[in-house]
């Protein structure tokens, strides 16, 4: 006897089952490679065609067709993205950035080859392998998931691959191959994509973009499960699946109807949504080194003149879009789509290569704007208002969509790399199936243009004056201090907070002036092509789109351009698929690419190495040096080494005096800060009083970065207070605290290795009062870069100085600030010794001049050298303080 629940349950078991295959190759790759393998989806299509040209078109036998495909032909897709792409990548120790690109390089160049072979027509007679029940699928989820399981635990190649998680280096060091582990992984991944393509594709309609996204929503499942465990990604799989099949039993009626029908159809990017937005998701490693040369290449807001080459590029790309004037009617129509798609693509730009914040989900934004066009123009369907004429309404659509920038705004104040893209990917998803996918929003959509609009010439000027107006915009952006800022953001947040940059909200604000960009952009290629095509938006285009940005230069405006012009060249002038492919193909060659992609050929190389004129390690200038006190470490120190060469400033340039100083007393009230079961700062007291070095000190594990992270705002005390200036300071953000007067250095450097090295500086003394002056901050940059013989070095981009400089650089962007208080994390850490006795000296003239310092260093020689106050502190507590110098000798 059947009922109607059960047989919805054995439907969904079905879809469930894919599901679960996917994940399990999800979480067994990315345990095995430390990858999460994007590119799943178009693994799947690519074998679900395969399967289908062997049986439909070539007529195999099953029983070699099905073995062929799926035991031979996907895993080697996986065996050779291993050894072609990702290996080398990993051997780089490449980000998950750099990663993500790669795979998107690898899901882009499969779709177009998708579409090369066998057409965007979707095909519906994909063979079924397996038995229609869920059984035969299941049993193939339960082998897969026993043997996984198995091998884990009892196998010494399970051992190998937790190994070479955990350390890959230290994995190699002892033996294990970590190749082999990797490649394992990779194509056991793509094995299974392969079976769950085969799965899926006799229920859909096979075409290279369903499927593949299909597939990428079941990353829901992995996602839920961490990417750590099978048993939860199966299990979550298979619910889901049976809920998917037995909400479609209920018929509430009306709007509810609706409302469950797209949430039914749309059940796993929904459960990726909220997975992304309601775990604390945290993937191993996936947060290092977020956004490397992959999205920045050489600075661009260096003093000098663009180069040459720059200038060429930027004067062709104008003739470029200008040349369409010239155009016969059918090809100026087909170039309308260029400026529109260049805004959209300039969107990534601001988002992604000058905040750093990796956005997949900017369709979904151009979509909206395409969207809310129609339907203003249309009148009566947005908050009540008239129709507008089709310009008015897209500038009200462009208004009413940025806001909605915060969708994306909001998660990505706590998320970042990985986490952060799957967050993105997932919101845009959500708004092409729950918006652009229901007849009920799309349906009465007006996007034709009338009068003077009409004419494709006269459209095509405003397009390139809009695209023009947005260029000079972004362009005022990226070279002020919002620019600088977005700039240290991207490449070191708690940095950038240090500096005072107020993070979340300049986040918020790349997301905002990111939705309102796309928006105009998907309006105009709304307009252009007088349609609502939701397909247009489709997230999988969204993809393709990033990554022709990161390939034409994340953070290069004139490469969004060209990019645009290149995507719809190629779509207009080849066959479908085309441009995908090539854009597919040059992800992943980027590794070869100039770090920004190609728009980095495009600038001078020179400054961005800094290999002709950087002075080697340690060769700290003289100014300023007969002005100090030496020490008697000092002396001693500097008896032993060579005399520096004279000067890096230039010749006649007197050395600076420090930016005036007024020091605070900085006070911790019984401090505590607790982590899961450790406390690690135990009601800790300590003053910091101004004109004096004090020194936390104490063993490793005592509690010194925490007690340090409270002071500065990095993290929050459980309990107590802090104190500035008898000011309570305890419930502030870092940059809040930082623009008090508050400033600190890290001890693992935080530069920002995007920008010059005059800016890594700037960055701080214009953030130091929320909004002075630029010129003052410019002076005293320049002054702080003179004091510390910086100035030869200004233009240069940080990436590459030796460790000795940019601890300067840093100690440079405190001074900047003109701070009160200066928290200082094992500043000699990684300084030879003549830049030792120098960081001693200066330290002591700032002490001089008024400032409060804190100095955590385990040197106690540099501690009984420096320090007028000392706080010793061992297991969260504090064991002795006192003013006595020498006496760590005795605590
Ligand atoms: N985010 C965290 N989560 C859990 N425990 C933490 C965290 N940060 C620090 N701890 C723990 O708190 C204790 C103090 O660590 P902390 O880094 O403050 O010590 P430290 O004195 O700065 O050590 P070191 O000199 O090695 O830098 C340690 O036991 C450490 O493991």
């Amino acid at each position: 006897m059947s009922s109607l629940p059960l047989d919805l349950a054995q439907a969904g078991l079905t879809v469930g089952a894919a599901a679960a295959l996917s994940g399990i190759g999800l979480v067994v790759c990315y345990r095995a490679t430390g990858v999460l393998n994007l590119a799943q989806g178009a693994i799947a299509m690519v074998t679900a065609y395969a399967v289908r040209q062997t049986i439909v078109v070539w007529h195999w036998p099953r029983a070699l067709a099905v073995p062929v495909c799926l035991l031979v032909f996907a895993p080697a897709i996986g065996w050779a993205l291993d050894a072609v792409v990702f290996r080398r990548l990993q051997r780089r120790g490449a980000g998950p950035v750099e990663s993500l690109v790669a795979c998107l390089g690898v899901f882009v160049l499969l779709v177009g080859a998708a579409f090369l072979l066998w057409g965007p027509t979707p095909l519906a007679d994909a063979p079924s392998l397996l038995p229609s029940s869920p059984w035969a699928v299941l049993a193939v989820v339960a082998v897969l998931g026993a043997a996984v399981a198995a091998v884990g635990r009892w196998t010494a190649f399970g051992t190998q691959v937790r190994a070479v998680v955990d350390n890959r280096r230290l994995a190699e060091l002892s033996g294990v191959d970590a190749d082999r582990v990797s490649s394992v992984g990779w194509a056991f991944g793509a094995f299974t994509a392969g079976l769950t393509g085969a799965v899926l594709a006799p229920g859909l309609r096979l075409d290279p973009y369903g499927l593949p996204l299909l597939v990428m929503e079941t990353m829901a499942v992995a996602v839920i499960a961490g990417l750590r465990s099978v048993g939860v990604a199966v299990a979550s799989a298979l619910a889901l699946g049976v809920l998917q099949s037995e909400l479609t039993q209920f018929h509430p009626g009306g709007w509810a109807q609706s409302l469950l029908q797209a949430v039914g159809a749309n059940l796993f990017a929904l459960a990726l949504l909220a997975a992304v937005l309601l775990l604390r998701l945290r993937f191993p490693g996936s947060e290092r080194r977020a956004y490397q040369a992959v999205l920045t290449g050489p600075p661009i807001m260096a003093r000098t003149e663009a180069s040459p080459r720059a200038f060429a590029t930027r004067i062709g790309c104008a003739a470029l879009l200008l040349l369409p004037f010239a155009f016969r009617p059918d090809d100026l129509r087909a170039a309308l789509q260029v400026p529109a798609l260049a805004l959209v693509l300039l969107s990534i730009v601001v988002v992604t290569g000058y905040g750093g914040q990796v956005s997949l989900g900017q369709a979904g934004y151009a979509g909206l704007g395409a969207l809310f066009t129609g339907l203003l123009a249309g009148g009566g369907r947005v908050l009540g208002l008239p129709a507008f004429p089709a310009p008015v309404a897209l500038l009200v659509a462009v208004v009413l969509a940025a806001p909605l920038g915060l969708l994306v705004g909001w998660p990505a104040i706590r998320r970042r790399g990985l986490v952060l893209a799957l967050t993105t990917f997932a919101v845009g998803t959500a708004i092409s199936r729950l918006v652009f996918q229901q007849p009920a929003a799309t349906t009465g959509v007006v996007l034709d243009r009338t009068g003077l609009l009409g004419h494709d010439r006269f459209f095509y000027g405003l397009e390139l004056a809009l695209l023009a107006a947005a260029l000079l915009l972004v362009r005022a952006l990226r070279r002020g201090r919002i620019g600088r800022a977005l700039g240290a953001m991207r490449d070191h947040e708690a940095g950038a907070a240090a500096a005072g940059v107020d993070v979340p909200r300049l986040k918020l604000l790349a997301f905002v002036v990111g939705a309102a960009l796309a928006a105009l952009g998907g309006g105009l290629l709304g307009l252009g092509g007088q349609a609502f095509d939701p397909n247009a938006f489709d997230p999988v285009i969204g993809l393709i789109w990033f990554a022709a940005v990161v390939v034409f230069g994340a953070d290069s405006a004139v490469g969004a351009v060209l990019a645009a012009a290149l995507l719809v060249g190629l779509d207009t002038g080849t066959v479908a698929g085309v441009s995908t492919a090539v854009v597919g193909a040059l992800a992943l060659l980027l590794g070869r690419l100039p770090p920004g992609g190609l728009a980095g050929l495009a600038r001078r190389p020179a400054r961005w190495t800094g290999t002709a004129s950087t002075p080697a390690p340690g060769s700290l200038p003289v100014p300023g040096l007969g002005e100090l006190r030496l020490t008697p470490l000092g002396r001693r120190l500097a008896a032993r080494l060579p005399v520096p060469a004279p000067s890096a400033a230039p010749a006649g340039e007197a050395p600076s005096g420090l930016p005036p100083l007024a020091g605070e007393r900085l006070t911790a009230r019984n401090v505590t800060r607790r982590f899961a079961g450790v406390t690690a700062v135990d009601g800790v007291t300590l003053a910091v009083p101004p004109g004096r070095i004090t020194a936390l000190t104490g063993p490793n594990g005592a509690g010194k970065s925490t007690l340090f992270d409270c002071l500065s705002g990095a993290g929050r005390p459980d309990a107590g207070q802090v104190l500035l200036g008898g000011r309570d300071i305890t419930g502030l953000p870092d940059h809040a605290r930082a623009r008090l007067g508050l400033a600190r250095t890290f001890q693992q450097l935080a530069v920002f290795p995007g920008l010059t090295v005059a800016d890594n500086i700037l960055v701080g003394a214009e953030q130091a009062a929320g909004g002075r002056r630029t010129s003052s901050a410019v002076e005293e940059t320049q002054a702080v870069l003179r004091l510390l013989g910086l100035t030869a070095l200004r233009d240069h981009a940080a990436a590459g100085l030796p460790t000795g400089t940019l601890r300067l650089v840093e100690l440079g962007r405190a001074l900047a600030m003109a701070p009160t208080a200066l928290l200082l994390d094992e500043p000699a850490a990684g300084l030879d010794r003549r830049e030792t006795a120098l960081l001693v000296e200066l330290l002591h003239r700032l002490a001089d001049g008024g400032l409060a310092l804190l100095l955590v260093e385990h040197d106690r020689e540099l501690v009984d050298e420096l320090a007028g106050g000392v706080h010793v502190m061992r297991a969260g507590r504090t064991q002795f303080h006192g003013g006595r110098v020498g006496v760590t000798r005795d605590a």
